[in-house]
Protein backbone atom coordinates (compact mmCIF):
# COMPACT_ATOMS: atom_id res chain seq x y z
CA UNK A 1 0.00 0.00 0.00
CA UNK A 2 1.29 3.04 -0.92
CA UNK A 3 2.21 5.86 1.92
CA UNK A 4 2.10 9.63 2.01
CA UNK A 5 4.13 11.94 3.91
CA UNK A 6 1.15 12.37 6.23
CA UNK A 7 1.00 8.56 7.30
CA UNK A 8 0.83 8.15 10.85
CA UNK A 9 0.60 4.36 11.32
CA UNK A 10 3.30 4.26 13.35
CA UNK A 11 2.80 5.06 16.70
CA UNK A 12 3.61 8.62 17.70
CA UNK A 13 3.34 10.05 14.82
CA UNK A 14 1.58 12.73 12.53
CA UNK A 15 -1.94 14.33 13.28
CA UNK A 16 -3.46 17.13 14.46
CA UNK A 17 -4.90 20.61 12.45
CA UNK A 18 -1.76 22.56 13.62
CA UNK A 19 0.73 23.69 10.99
CA UNK A 20 3.48 21.24 12.56
CA UNK A 21 4.12 18.60 9.87
CA UNK A 22 2.87 15.24 10.09
CA UNK A 23 5.34 12.60 10.42
CA UNK A 24 6.24 9.88 8.04
CA UNK A 25 6.66 6.32 8.49
CA UNK A 26 10.15 6.71 7.17
CA UNK A 27 11.24 8.83 10.43
CA UNK A 28 12.49 12.01 8.38
CA UNK A 29 15.38 13.45 10.57
CA UNK A 30 15.03 16.92 9.67
CA UNK A 31 11.48 17.03 10.25
CA UNK A 32 11.86 15.35 13.23
CA UNK A 33 14.27 17.86 14.56
CA UNK A 34 11.68 20.54 13.97
CA UNK A 35 8.72 19.02 15.66
CA UNK A 36 9.74 20.83 18.75
CA UNK A 37 10.23 24.53 17.39
CA UNK A 38 7.56 23.72 15.56
CA UNK A 39 5.37 23.25 17.89
CA UNK A 40 6.72 25.93 20.27
CA UNK A 41 6.27 28.59 17.66
CA UNK A 42 3.07 27.63 17.20
CA UNK A 43 2.24 28.46 20.93
CA UNK A 44 3.03 31.36 20.75
CA UNK A 45 2.31 32.33 17.30
CA UNK A 46 -1.22 31.19 17.40
CA UNK A 47 -2.25 33.45 20.47
CA UNK A 48 -0.39 36.44 19.61
CA UNK A 49 -2.42 36.03 16.40
CA UNK A 50 -5.69 35.70 18.17
CA UNK A 51 -4.62 39.17 20.10
CA UNK A 52 -3.75 40.76 17.22
CA UNK A 53 -7.00 39.96 15.57
CA UNK A 54 -8.64 41.05 18.88
CA UNK A 55 -7.08 44.60 18.94
CA UNK A 56 -6.84 45.69 15.62
CA UNK A 57 -10.58 44.66 14.79
CA UNK A 58 -10.85 47.84 17.14
CA UNK A 59 -8.65 49.90 15.69
CA UNK A 60 -9.48 52.91 12.80
CA UNK A 61 -7.44 51.87 10.10
CA UNK A 62 -8.19 47.81 10.65
CA UNK A 63 -5.24 46.77 8.63
CA UNK A 64 -5.33 42.89 9.49
CA UNK A 65 -1.45 42.98 8.08
CA UNK A 66 -0.40 46.35 10.33
CA UNK A 67 0.83 46.42 13.01
CA UNK A 68 -1.71 46.62 16.33
CA UNK A 69 -3.11 50.51 17.32
CA UNK A 70 -0.87 49.16 21.14
CA UNK A 71 0.77 46.75 22.83
CA UNK A 72 -1.60 45.97 25.55
CA UNK A 73 0.39 45.91 29.15
CA UNK A 74 -0.63 43.49 32.34
CA UNK A 75 -3.11 45.47 33.76
CA UNK A 76 -5.33 45.05 30.30
CA UNK A 77 -5.04 41.39 29.85
CA UNK A 78 -5.16 40.20 33.67
CA UNK A 79 -8.19 40.82 35.14
CA UNK A 80 -9.30 38.43 38.58
CA UNK A 81 -12.79 39.32 37.72
CA UNK A 82 -12.77 38.28 34.28
CA UNK A 83 -11.37 35.10 35.33
CA UNK A 84 -13.85 34.48 37.69
CA UNK A 85 -16.22 35.84 35.21
CA UNK A 86 -14.65 32.81 32.78
CA UNK A 87 -14.87 29.92 35.22
CA UNK A 88 -18.67 31.00 35.69
CA UNK A 89 -18.78 29.73 32.13
CA UNK A 90 -17.29 26.96 32.06
CA UNK A 91 -18.91 25.92 34.94
CA UNK A 92 -22.37 26.55 33.48
CA UNK A 93 -21.46 24.75 30.49
CA UNK A 94 -20.08 22.20 32.45
CA UNK A 95 -23.43 22.16 34.64
CA UNK A 96 -25.47 21.63 31.57
CA UNK A 97 -23.56 19.31 30.13
CA UNK A 98 -24.00 16.69 32.84
CA UNK A 99 -27.60 17.40 32.93
CA UNK A 100 -30.00 14.17 31.79
CA UNK A 101 -30.08 13.89 27.98
CA UNK A 102 -32.43 13.10 25.54
CA UNK A 103 -30.17 10.82 24.08
CA UNK A 104 -26.97 8.46 24.48
CA UNK A 105 -24.99 8.03 21.35
CA UNK A 106 -22.16 5.45 21.25
CA UNK A 107 -18.66 6.46 19.60
CA UNK A 108 -16.39 4.96 16.86
CA UNK A 109 -15.04 1.39 18.34
CA UNK A 110 -11.45 2.16 19.85
CA UNK A 111 -8.53 0.35 19.76
CA UNK A 112 -9.58 -1.67 22.36
CA UNK A 113 -12.92 -2.48 20.86
CA UNK A 114 -14.86 -1.03 23.48
CA UNK A 115 -17.07 2.00 22.92
CA UNK A 116 -17.42 5.25 24.58
CA UNK A 117 -20.82 6.94 25.41
CA UNK A 118 -21.32 10.52 25.18
CA UNK A 119 -24.62 12.25 26.16
CA UNK A 120 -26.67 14.15 23.45
CA UNK A 121 -27.63 17.34 25.02
CA UNK A 122 -26.26 20.01 23.24
CA UNK A 123 -28.98 21.53 21.16
CA UNK A 124 -30.60 21.49 25.14
CA UNK A 125 -27.27 23.38 26.68
CA UNK A 126 -27.69 26.18 23.92
CA UNK A 127 -31.42 26.37 24.70
CA UNK A 128 -30.86 27.06 28.24
CA UNK A 129 -27.79 28.90 27.83
CA UNK A 130 -30.35 31.19 25.79
CA UNK A 131 -33.55 31.28 28.62
CA UNK A 132 -30.67 32.09 31.45
CA UNK A 133 -29.18 34.75 29.55
CA UNK A 134 -32.54 36.30 28.30
CA UNK A 135 -33.38 35.98 32.35
CA UNK A 136 -30.01 37.64 33.28
CA UNK A 137 -30.46 40.46 30.48
CA UNK A 138 -33.98 41.50 31.81
CA UNK A 139 -32.89 41.54 35.39
CA UNK A 140 -30.31 43.76 34.20
CA UNK A 141 -27.23 42.52 33.04
CA UNK A 142 -24.94 44.63 30.93
CA UNK A 143 -24.84 42.40 27.94
CA UNK A 144 -23.41 44.91 25.69
CA UNK A 145 -20.43 45.57 28.00
CA UNK A 146 -18.79 42.13 27.36
CA UNK A 147 -17.32 43.07 23.57
CA UNK A 148 -15.15 45.88 26.40
CA UNK A 149 -13.97 42.44 27.98
CA UNK A 150 -12.75 40.18 25.61
CA UNK A 151 -9.22 40.98 25.94
CA UNK A 152 -9.44 40.30 29.09
CA UNK A 153 -11.46 36.94 28.83
CA UNK A 154 -9.12 35.99 25.59
CA UNK A 155 -6.13 36.30 28.12
CA UNK A 156 -8.28 34.14 31.01
CA UNK A 157 -8.87 31.36 28.49
CA UNK A 158 -5.50 31.19 26.75
CA UNK A 159 -4.21 30.63 30.26
CA UNK A 160 -6.89 28.28 30.82
CA UNK A 161 -5.79 26.38 27.74
CA UNK A 162 -1.86 26.43 28.78
CA UNK A 163 -2.94 25.02 32.37
CA UNK A 164 -5.47 22.52 30.97
CA UNK A 165 -3.19 20.96 28.22
CA UNK A 166 -0.87 20.55 31.00
CA UNK A 167 -2.79 18.73 33.40
CA UNK A 168 -3.97 16.71 30.41
CA UNK A 169 0.05 15.74 29.57
CA UNK A 170 0.15 14.67 33.04
CA UNK A 171 -3.03 12.32 33.50
CA UNK A 172 -1.59 11.20 29.14
CA UNK A 173 1.40 9.76 31.93
CA UNK A 174 -0.81 7.32 33.94
CA UNK A 175 -2.96 6.50 30.85
CA UNK A 176 -3.07 3.17 29.05
CA UNK A 177 -1.79 2.67 25.73
CA UNK A 178 -4.38 1.80 24.37
CA UNK A 179 -6.01 5.05 25.57
CA UNK A 180 -3.08 7.23 23.62
CA UNK A 181 -3.98 8.49 20.06
CA UNK A 182 -2.33 7.70 17.36
CA UNK A 183 -0.18 10.92 16.83
CA UNK A 184 0.98 13.41 19.68
CA UNK A 185 3.29 10.69 21.67
CA UNK A 186 6.42 11.10 19.49
CA UNK A 187 8.19 10.75 23.10
CA UNK A 188 8.70 14.71 22.18
CA UNK A 189 7.81 16.79 25.04
CA UNK A 190 6.68 20.04 23.69
CA UNK A 191 5.53 18.58 20.30
CA UNK A 192 3.20 16.02 22.53
CA UNK A 193 2.02 18.75 24.66
CA UNK A 194 1.02 20.70 21.78
CA UNK A 195 -0.59 17.85 19.68
CA UNK A 196 -2.12 16.27 23.11
CA UNK A 197 -1.67 12.24 23.90
CA UNK A 198 -4.64 10.81 25.14
CA UNK A 199 -7.19 10.64 22.51
CA UNK A 200 -10.28 10.83 24.87
CA UNK A 201 -9.31 12.18 27.87
CA UNK A 202 -12.46 11.19 30.75
CA UNK A 203 -13.10 12.24 34.44
CA UNK A 204 -15.46 9.07 34.69
CA UNK A 205 -17.78 9.98 31.80
CA UNK A 206 -17.15 13.23 31.35
CA UNK A 207 -15.31 14.02 28.51
CA UNK A 208 -13.14 16.79 27.87
CA UNK A 209 -12.75 16.66 24.28
CA UNK A 210 -16.32 16.20 23.49
CA UNK A 211 -17.36 19.05 25.86
CA UNK A 212 -15.11 22.03 25.19
CA UNK A 213 -15.56 21.03 21.28
CA UNK A 214 -18.90 21.62 21.23
CA UNK A 215 -19.96 23.97 24.57
CA UNK A 216 -18.50 26.52 26.01
CA UNK A 217 -16.33 27.70 22.74
CA UNK A 218 -19.19 27.37 20.42
CA UNK A 219 -21.80 28.99 22.71
CA UNK A 220 -19.88 31.93 23.55
CA UNK A 221 -19.01 32.55 20.21
CA UNK A 222 -22.58 32.94 19.60
CA UNK A 223 -23.01 34.98 22.72
CA UNK A 224 -19.87 37.41 22.08
CA UNK A 225 -22.30 37.87 18.72
CA UNK A 226 -25.15 38.66 20.58
CA UNK A 227 -23.23 41.28 23.04
CA UNK A 228 -21.83 43.09 19.92
CA UNK A 229 -24.95 43.34 18.45
CA UNK A 230 -26.59 44.79 21.71
CA UNK A 231 -23.76 47.10 21.75
CA UNK A 232 -24.03 48.20 18.27
CA UNK A 233 -27.83 49.17 19.06
CA UNK A 234 -27.04 50.84 21.91
CA UNK A 235 -24.74 53.07 19.83
CA UNK A 236 -26.08 53.28 16.60
CA UNK A 237 -30.75 52.84 17.99
CA UNK A 238 -30.12 49.58 16.14
CA UNK A 239 -28.31 46.67 14.93
CA UNK A 240 -27.10 46.82 11.21
CA UNK A 241 -28.48 44.31 8.68
CA UNK A 242 -24.94 43.48 8.50
CA UNK A 243 -24.65 42.53 11.73
CA UNK A 244 -28.11 40.48 11.75
CA UNK A 245 -26.67 38.47 9.39
CA UNK A 246 -23.56 37.34 10.56
CA UNK A 247 -24.94 37.17 13.81
CA UNK A 248 -28.15 34.97 11.79
CA UNK A 249 -26.05 32.82 9.82
CA UNK A 250 -23.02 32.18 12.60
CA UNK A 251 -26.51 31.34 15.25
CA UNK A 252 -27.44 28.73 12.44
CA UNK A 253 -23.88 27.02 11.93
CA UNK A 254 -23.89 26.59 15.68
CA UNK A 255 -27.58 25.64 16.46
CA UNK A 256 -26.46 23.53 13.54
CA UNK A 257 -23.67 21.78 15.09
CA UNK A 258 -25.49 21.27 18.51
CA UNK A 259 -28.66 19.65 17.04
CA UNK A 260 -26.24 17.35 14.97
CA UNK A 261 -24.37 16.93 17.81
CA UNK A 262 -24.31 13.18 17.32
CA UNK A 263 -22.22 13.87 13.90
CA UNK A 264 -19.22 15.16 15.65
CA UNK A 265 -18.22 11.62 17.16
CA UNK A 266 -17.03 10.79 13.59
CA UNK A 267 -15.14 13.55 13.00
CA UNK A 268 -11.49 13.46 13.11
CA UNK A 269 -10.77 15.33 15.91
CA UNK A 270 -12.68 13.13 17.98
CA UNK A 271 -11.89 9.77 16.47
CA UNK A 272 -7.99 10.42 15.71
CA UNK A 273 -6.33 13.69 17.30
CA UNK A 274 -5.23 14.06 20.41
CA UNK A 275 -6.52 16.01 23.22
CA UNK A 276 -3.51 19.09 23.89
CA UNK A 277 -2.73 22.21 23.59
CA UNK A 278 -4.00 22.82 20.24
CA UNK A 279 -7.40 21.45 20.47
CA UNK A 280 -8.01 22.76 24.04
CA UNK A 281 -6.43 26.48 22.66
CA UNK A 282 -8.59 25.97 19.67
CA UNK A 283 -12.04 25.41 21.27
CA UNK A 284 -11.21 27.41 24.27
CA UNK A 285 -9.81 30.89 22.71
CA UNK A 286 -9.61 30.63 19.11
CA UNK A 287 -13.33 29.36 18.05
CA UNK A 288 -14.61 32.04 20.57
CA UNK A 289 -12.65 35.24 20.00
CA UNK A 290 -11.64 34.73 16.65
CA UNK A 291 -14.66 33.41 14.81
CA UNK A 292 -16.85 36.54 16.63
CA UNK A 293 -13.99 38.62 14.17
CA UNK A 294 -16.52 39.67 11.79
CA UNK A 295 -18.84 41.29 14.51
CA UNK A 296 -16.16 42.63 15.99
CA UNK A 297 -15.04 44.31 13.36
CA UNK A 298 -18.83 45.76 12.35
CA UNK A 299 -19.50 46.98 15.47
CA UNK A 300 -16.33 49.34 15.11
CA UNK A 301 -16.49 49.99 10.95
CA UNK A 302 -20.36 50.32 10.52
CA UNK A 303 -20.89 49.07 7.02
CA UNK A 304 -23.77 50.32 4.64
CA UNK A 305 -25.56 46.67 3.48
CA UNK A 306 -28.49 47.15 0.74
CA UNK A 307 -31.51 44.84 0.40
CA UNK A 308 -30.52 43.55 -2.49
CA UNK A 309 -26.79 42.54 -1.98
CA UNK A 310 -28.16 41.02 0.98
CA UNK A 311 -30.36 38.71 -0.61
CA UNK A 312 -27.70 37.52 -2.47
CA UNK A 313 -25.42 37.14 0.58
CA UNK A 314 -28.25 35.03 1.96
CA UNK A 315 -28.28 33.04 -1.06
CA UNK A 316 -24.62 32.41 -0.86
CA UNK A 317 -25.00 31.03 2.81
CA UNK A 318 -28.17 29.24 2.17
CA UNK A 319 -26.41 27.51 -0.69
CA UNK A 320 -23.59 26.74 1.46
CA UNK A 321 -25.75 25.18 4.09
CA UNK A 322 -27.32 23.11 1.96
CA UNK A 323 -24.54 21.55 0.46
CA UNK A 324 -22.67 20.94 4.17
CA UNK A 325 -25.54 19.48 5.67
CA UNK A 326 -26.29 17.54 2.92
CA UNK A 327 -22.79 15.69 2.78
CA UNK A 328 -22.24 15.86 6.15
CA UNK A 329 -25.76 14.22 6.72
CA UNK A 330 -25.51 11.80 4.20
CA UNK A 331 -21.83 10.33 5.42
CA UNK A 332 -23.11 10.03 8.96
CA UNK A 333 -26.43 8.46 7.91
CA UNK A 334 -24.77 6.01 5.20
CA UNK A 335 -22.16 5.47 8.26
CA UNK A 336 -25.08 4.13 11.04
CA UNK A 337 -26.94 2.36 8.68
CA UNK A 338 -26.36 1.88 4.51
CA UNK A 339 -29.19 0.19 4.41
CA UNK A 340 -31.21 3.39 5.69
CA UNK A 341 -33.75 4.45 2.97
CA UNK A 342 -32.51 7.71 2.36
CA UNK A 343 -28.86 6.62 1.24
CA UNK A 344 -29.82 2.98 0.14
CA UNK A 345 -30.17 4.06 -3.36
CA UNK A 346 -26.35 5.42 -3.41
CA UNK A 347 -23.91 3.91 -5.67
CA UNK A 348 -20.88 2.64 -3.50
CA UNK A 349 -17.19 1.11 -3.75
CA UNK A 350 -16.36 -1.93 -1.89
CA UNK A 351 -13.35 -1.84 0.16
CA UNK A 352 -11.44 -4.58 2.16
CA UNK A 353 -12.36 -3.57 5.07
CA UNK A 354 -15.97 -4.13 4.82
CA UNK A 355 -16.88 -0.23 4.75
CA UNK A 356 -17.76 0.74 1.63
CA UNK A 357 -17.33 4.53 0.22
CA UNK A 358 -19.89 6.14 -1.48
CA UNK A 359 -19.07 7.44 -4.98
CA UNK A 360 -22.32 9.13 -5.77
CA UNK A 361 -24.76 11.89 -4.31
CA UNK A 362 -22.61 14.95 -2.60
CA UNK A 363 -19.57 12.51 -2.23
CA UNK A 364 -19.71 11.40 -6.09
CA UNK A 365 -19.60 15.39 -6.50
CA UNK A 366 -15.92 15.96 -4.98
CA UNK A 367 -14.02 13.92 -2.30
CA UNK A 368 -15.38 16.52 0.45
CA UNK A 369 -18.35 18.18 -0.26
CA UNK A 370 -18.79 19.02 3.32
CA UNK A 371 -15.45 21.60 3.02
CA UNK A 372 -16.79 23.37 0.02
CA UNK A 373 -20.41 23.83 1.30
CA UNK A 374 -18.46 24.78 4.92
CA UNK A 375 -16.09 27.55 2.84
CA UNK A 376 -19.15 28.66 0.86
CA UNK A 377 -20.45 29.91 4.45
CA UNK A 378 -17.56 31.39 5.60
CA UNK A 379 -17.56 33.90 1.98
CA UNK A 380 -20.68 34.88 3.33
CA UNK A 381 -19.86 35.66 6.59
CA UNK A 382 -17.15 37.98 5.30
CA UNK A 383 -19.58 39.55 2.28
CA UNK A 384 -21.99 41.21 4.76
CA UNK A 385 -18.76 43.21 5.80
CA UNK A 386 -18.27 44.63 2.68
CA UNK A 387 -14.61 44.58 0.92
CA UNK A 388 -12.46 47.72 1.84
CA UNK A 389 -10.74 45.48 4.33
CA UNK A 390 -9.03 42.05 4.33
CA UNK A 391 -9.74 42.21 8.33
CA UNK A 392 -13.13 40.14 7.77
CA UNK A 393 -11.66 37.89 4.97
CA UNK A 394 -9.52 36.58 8.05
CA UNK A 395 -11.77 33.62 8.77
CA UNK A 396 -12.03 32.73 5.33
CA UNK A 397 -8.03 32.12 4.38
CA UNK A 398 -7.21 30.91 7.89
CA UNK A 399 -10.43 28.66 7.19
CA UNK A 400 -9.38 27.49 3.60
CA UNK A 401 -5.81 26.27 4.77
CA UNK A 402 -7.23 24.73 7.67
CA UNK A 403 -9.13 22.86 5.54
CA UNK A 404 -6.60 22.16 2.54
CA UNK A 405 -3.97 20.65 5.20
CA UNK A 406 -6.96 18.80 6.95
CA UNK A 407 -7.72 17.30 3.76
CA UNK A 408 -4.40 16.23 2.81
CA UNK A 409 -4.26 14.58 6.14
CA UNK A 410 -7.61 12.90 5.71
CA UNK A 411 -6.96 11.70 2.35
CA UNK A 412 -3.49 9.79 3.96
CA UNK A 413 -5.87 7.84 6.60
CA UNK A 414 -8.39 7.25 4.01
CA UNK A 415 -5.14 5.40 1.73
CA UNK A 416 -3.78 4.19 4.56
CA UNK A 417 -7.30 2.19 5.47
CA UNK A 418 -8.96 1.83 1.99
CA UNK A 419 -5.89 1.19 -0.19
CA UNK A 420 -7.08 0.28 -3.97
CA UNK A 421 -10.14 0.99 -3.20
CA UNK A 422 -9.29 4.75 -2.53
CA UNK A 423 -7.75 4.78 -5.69
CA UNK A 424 -10.64 4.17 -7.28
CA UNK A 425 -12.44 6.68 -5.31
CA UNK A 426 -10.03 9.41 -6.16
CA UNK A 427 -10.08 8.40 -10.01
CA UNK A 428 -14.01 8.29 -10.42
CA UNK A 429 -14.35 11.00 -8.52
CA UNK A 430 -11.00 13.16 -8.98
CA UNK A 431 -11.34 16.85 -7.26
CA UNK A 432 -10.86 16.96 -3.72
CA UNK A 433 -12.58 20.13 -2.88
CA UNK A 434 -13.67 22.67 -5.54
CA UNK A 435 -14.98 20.80 -8.82
CA UNK A 436 -12.64 21.46 -11.84
CA UNK A 437 -10.65 24.06 -9.33
CA UNK A 438 -8.82 21.04 -7.15
N1 LIG B 1 -15.57 25.53 11.44
C1 LIG B 1 -14.42 24.94 11.68
O1 LIG B 1 -13.50 25.53 12.22
C2 LIG B 1 -14.19 23.55 11.22
C3 LIG B 1 -15.20 22.83 10.61
N2 LIG B 1 -14.97 21.57 10.16
C4 LIG B 1 -16.08 20.84 9.55
O2 LIG B 1 -16.25 19.66 10.25
C5 LIG B 1 -16.86 18.68 9.42
C6 LIG B 1 -16.18 17.34 9.63
O3 LIG B 1 -14.91 17.36 9.01
P1 LIG B 1 -13.75 16.26 9.17
O4 LIG B 1 -13.81 15.63 10.49
O5 LIG B 1 -12.50 16.94 8.75
O6 LIG B 1 -13.98 15.20 8.09
P2 LIG B 1 -15.19 14.47 7.38
O7 LIG B 1 -16.47 14.61 8.11
O8 LIG B 1 -15.17 14.88 5.95
O9 LIG B 1 -14.77 12.98 7.51
C7 LIG B 1 -13.77 12.37 6.73
C8 LIG B 1 -14.05 10.90 6.78
O10 LIG B 1 -15.22 10.60 6.02
C9 LIG B 1 -15.14 9.27 5.52
N3 LIG B 1 -15.29 9.35 4.08
C10 LIG B 1 -14.50 10.00 3.19
N4 LIG B 1 -14.95 9.82 1.94
C11 LIG B 1 -16.06 9.06 2.04
C12 LIG B 1 -16.96 8.52 1.09
N5 LIG B 1 -16.83 8.75 -0.21
N6 LIG B 1 -17.97 7.75 1.52
C13 LIG B 1 -18.13 7.50 2.84
N7 LIG B 1 -17.29 7.97 3.80
C14 LIG B 1 -16.27 8.73 3.39
C15 LIG B 1 -13.77 8.75 5.91
O11 LIG B 1 -13.86 8.10 7.18
P3 LIG B 1 -14.46 6.61 7.38
O12 LIG B 1 -14.40 5.94 6.05
O13 LIG B 1 -13.60 6.01 8.40
O14 LIG B 1 -15.88 6.82 7.85
C16 LIG B 1 -12.99 10.03 6.15
O15 LIG B 1 -11.92 9.82 7.01
C17 LIG B 1 -16.76 19.22 8.00
O16 LIG B 1 -18.01 19.68 7.57
C18 LIG B 1 -15.82 20.40 8.12
O17 LIG B 1 -16.11 21.38 7.17
C19 LIG B 1 -13.74 20.98 10.30
C20 LIG B 1 -12.71 21.67 10.88
C21 LIG B 1 -12.84 23.00 11.40
C1 LIG C 1 -6.00 26.84 16.71
C2 LIG C 1 -5.68 26.07 15.49
C3 LIG C 1 -5.17 26.94 14.38
C4 LIG C 1 -6.75 25.23 14.91
C5 LIG C 1 -7.73 24.65 15.87
C6 LIG C 1 -8.81 23.98 15.10
C7 LIG C 1 -10.14 23.99 15.83
C8 LIG C 1 -10.57 25.40 16.13
C9 LIG C 1 -11.17 23.28 14.91
C10 LIG C 1 -10.76 21.82 14.62
C11 LIG C 1 -12.01 21.17 14.24
C12 LIG C 1 -13.06 21.92 14.66
C13 LIG C 1 -14.44 21.67 14.43
C14 LIG C 1 -15.39 22.61 14.73
C15 LIG C 1 -14.98 23.91 15.36
C16 LIG C 1 -13.53 24.25 15.14
C17 LIG C 1 -12.60 23.10 15.44
C18 LIG C 1 -12.62 22.78 16.93
C19 LIG C 1 -16.88 22.32 14.63
C20 LIG C 1 -17.30 21.99 16.06
C21 LIG C 1 -17.65 23.57 14.15
C22 LIG C 1 -19.12 23.28 13.93
C23 LIG C 1 -19.29 22.19 12.87
O1 LIG C 1 -20.66 21.96 12.56
C24 LIG C 1 -18.62 20.88 13.27
C25 LIG C 1 -18.71 19.94 12.07
C26 LIG C 1 -19.36 20.21 14.41
C27 LIG C 1 -17.12 21.21 13.58
C28 LIG C 1 -16.28 19.98 13.96
C29 LIG C 1 -14.82 20.36 13.80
Amino acid sequence: MPRGPGDDRAPGRGGGDGLVSEGSCGADARRDRLRSPGAAALMLLLPATMFHLLLVARSGPARLLGPPPYLPGPEVLWSPQMLLLWFTWLGLQAALYLLPARKVAEGQELKDKSRLRYPINGFQALVLTALLVGLAVSAGLPLGALPEMLLPLAFAATLTAFIFSLLLYLKALVAPASALAPGGNSGNPIYDFFLGRELNPRIWSFDFKYFCELRPGLIGWVLINLALLMQEAELRGSPSLAMWLVNGFQLLYVGDALWHEEAVLTTMDITHDGFGFMLAFGDLAWVPFTYSLQAQFLLHHPQPLGLPMASVICLINAVGYYIFRGANSQKHTFRKNPSDPRVAGLETIPTATGRQLLVSGWWGVVRHPNYLGDLIMALAWSLPCGVSHLLPYFYLLYFTSLLVHREARDEQQCLRKYGLAWHEYCRRVPYRILPYVY
